[in-house]
């Protein structure tokens, strides 16, 4: 049965005072297991089939050393591999390479897996903490990696087919839904566009020409060069492809074609939902997988909530003999001779692995777990190109589900009347409501709102509590009452619980420096070329051939690790802000290649210490030139 971490536990390691403003007795309450309160629910959901995968449960600190979890001194155990952070990117790669029959120990600091995408319970809401879009979640092709990982680990989980993937509501009274088949989107567009039907068709045709070649693809680590050459040798039109268009970004393209300039800004808008930045910003690699993926494999959303995928992740990962403990706050990376060799927790404890890989943000990772006198060069290289994009506001809520009109879609996407507020904060508003597609996750005559909106956490800084508690109320009312104009009057009546986060929650209960919601470009990038992938490799010209020589001699005879070109040897990042960036599957995607590049250099996969001095020197040099 679906339980969450022990009521006292979480009392017991909950602070006093609760900085974001959720009131305390609340959020020990809402933590409370909710098998009493909810027979309803869950009968609902034992019918659509949650119940009915393999057990899922949050494992509890107790249950997690139960299961085999030791600390060093009580064992003196070295694992293979210590992830720090249970967001998708970490248990995947977690998962990945407990599969391969690596130990993994698996440290997160809240009380649940997830990060971003966990979730949490009001009364008898269960609610999303983030996105309920879920690219990869499909039984079709290569890309579905949300399903792969958890075949990984012997999960599967029932999943609702989402007809429309979004319903833009557009300045100039624009409104597009994005149809789960690809014809009904493409004929609607060309409906409001009807001058550029070749231009739409031309755009969208290229983004699959990139999806198709990434689909035919067994999608591995692009630092691994046996793998890397193997697939150019398999296949090496798509590979070429792929190649080609990774420096480049998805408004350049859709330049060639379209004119229209509104056409464009909704290509931007299309971009945005995904990337936080507009099409010129936007991997032409990205937009592709998006853009195609919904139509292909479509949208699916779990069933019970997405929390559900960490849940089974997080269970998959013990069944194969790892462990994940909570409430394990890491402050430190510990370096030995220039080598991650473990881990230090507020609490004093210390874990040891072979390696250690870092599901925080590359803010957090370097910015305060590795204490080293200087920023590694590939940090810096990264942090020029890269910034920290802005947090986001969101609005949880419970409704009165009369309020919906019938046939309201799922996800929404709205900016009323200024294309120029599209990146604005606050400017544009996002809306989901899961409950269209699940209704098990409200009590009955319920539906949930999930409302999100950029904010930066330099808007909520320097404010007391009462003032902070102030501004949450009037910058709230002010999106509902927008929601309420746009789409549903009466909202603000039918509202029955309201849950407000801001940048500083995201931070909080995320540990996401600034709550960011991941890195976004400075300026124009080249496509995904300055995107670093897991090692934390030094950039050197790959021409400095005696250097290299030099190594792999010093390799050959002195058996030293090829991978001393790291910067930190032995460390590993994982998660947003790496190749390829922000999104759900994307976060996947980083994490079986971390798990694939870390099994490689722990000797669970084959390797080449001459190719992968190589490659990964090229590969650092590449970044260099974004
Ligand atoms: N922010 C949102 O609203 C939202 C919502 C849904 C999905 N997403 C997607 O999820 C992606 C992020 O996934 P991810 O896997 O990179 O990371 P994540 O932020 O989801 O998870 C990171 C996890 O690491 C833990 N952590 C961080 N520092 C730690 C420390 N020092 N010690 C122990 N635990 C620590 C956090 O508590 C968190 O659980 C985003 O890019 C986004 O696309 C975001
Ligand atoms: C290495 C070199 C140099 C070269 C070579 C070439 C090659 C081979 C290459 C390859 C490549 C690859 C494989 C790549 C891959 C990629 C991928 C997979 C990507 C992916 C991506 C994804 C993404 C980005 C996603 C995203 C998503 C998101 C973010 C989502 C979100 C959502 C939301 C927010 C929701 C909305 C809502 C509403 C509207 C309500």
């Amino acid at each position: 049965m679906l339980r969450l971490a022990p009521p006292l536990l979480v009392a017991a390691t909950c602070p006093a005072v609760n900085t974001d403003g959720f009131p305390l007795r609340r959020r020990i309450l809402a933590l409370l297991p909710l098998a009493s309160r909810r027979s309803s629910s869950r009968a609902l959901r034992s019918a659509s089939g949650i119940l009915r995968m393999p057990p899922v449960a949050v494992l509890s600190p107790e249950r997690a050393i139960q299961r085999g979890a030791s600390e060093k001194g009580e064992a003196g155990e070295e694992y293979d591999a210590i992830v720090i952070g249970s967001g998708i990117g970490g248990l995947v790669a977690a998962t990945q390479l407990a599969a391969k029959g690596a130990r993994v120990l698996v440290l997160e600091k809240y009380v649940i897996p997830g990060g971003s995408s966990g979730y949490y319970e009001r009364d008898e809401f269960t609610f999303d903490v983030g996105s309920s879009v879920m690219f990869g979640f499909s039984d079709k092709g290569n890309l579905n990696l949300i399903t792969r990982a958890l075949a990984a680990v012997g999960h599967k989980m029932q999943v609702i087919p989402d007809p429309t993937t979004v319903h833009f509501h557009l300045p100039g009274e624009l409104s597009v839904r994005v149809h789960r088949e690809y014809n009904d989107f493409i004929e609607e567009l060309i409906s409001k566009f009807p001058h550029e039907k070749v231009g739409i068709n031309k755009f969208y045709d290229e983004c699959w020409k990139i999806f198709n070649a990434l689909n035919s693809l067994e999608l591995k680590s692009l630092e691994e060069p046996i793998y890397l050459f193997g697939q150019f040798f398999k296949k090496p039109v798509e590979c070429l492809t792929l190649a080609y268009y990774l420096p480049q970004n998805a408004g350049d393209i859709a330049r060639k074609y379209i004119k229209d300039s509104q056409l464009l800004s909704f290509i931007d808008a299309e971009c945005f939902i995904v990337s936080t930045v507009n099409a010129l910003q936007t991997p032409m690699i990205n937009a592709s997988m998006v853009l195609c993926d919904r139509h292909f494999g479509g949208i699916n959303y779990p069933v019970g909530g997405v929390g559900g995928i960490a849940r089974a992740l997080a269970d998959g990962l013990v069944t194969k003999g790892s462990n994940i403990l909570y409430k394990a706050n890491v402050t430190n990376i510990i370096l030995k001779d220039g080598k991650a060799v473990g881990v230090r927790l507020s609490d004093g404890r210390e874990f040891f692995a072979t390696t250690v890989i870092s599901n925080a943000t590359r803010w957090d990772t370097f910015g305060k777990l590795v204490k080293t006198d200087e920023i590694p060069e590939e940090e810096k290289n990264f942090q020029r190109v890269y910034v920290k994009a802005p947090s986001f506001l969101s609005i949880h809520m419970g409704v009165k589900a009369t309020v919906l009109p019938p046939e309201t879609d799922c996800h929404h996407f709205i900016l009323e009347d200024d294309w120029a507020n599209l990146e604005r904060p606050y400017g544009s508003i996002f809306l989901s409501i899961p409950t269209v597609l699940d209704s098990s996750l409200a009590p009955e005559g319920h539906h949930i709102l999930h409302i999100f909106t950029t904010s930066s956490m330099d808007d909520w800084k320097g404010l007391n509590s009462k003032d902070y508690e102030k501004k949450k109320e009037l910058v709230a009312d002010e999106i509902i009452s927008r929601l309420e104009n746009k789409l549903f009057p009466g909202l603000k009546n039918s509202i029955v619980l309201k849950e407000v986060g801001t940048p500083k929650t995201h931070r909080r209960f995320l540990a996401r420096d600034s709550g960011t919601y991941g890195p976004m470009p400075r300026h124009i990038p080249k496509g995904l070329l300055g995107m670093p992938f897991n090692t934390t490799v030094c950039e050197k010209s790959p021409f400095d051939i005696f250097r290299l020589v030099i190594l792999l001699i010093e390799y050959r005879f002195a058996k030293v690790r090829v991978l001393d070109l790291q910067a930190i040897d032995g460390l590993y990042c994982v998660g947003d802000s790496c190749f390829p960036g922000q999104g759900v599957i994307a976060v996947a995607f980083s994490g079986i290649m971390c798990a694939h590049r870390v099994a490689a250099d722990i000797g669970l996969e084959k390797r080449s210490p001459v190719l992968d001095a190589a490659l990964l020197r090229l590969l650092g040099w590449l970044r260099t030139l974004a």
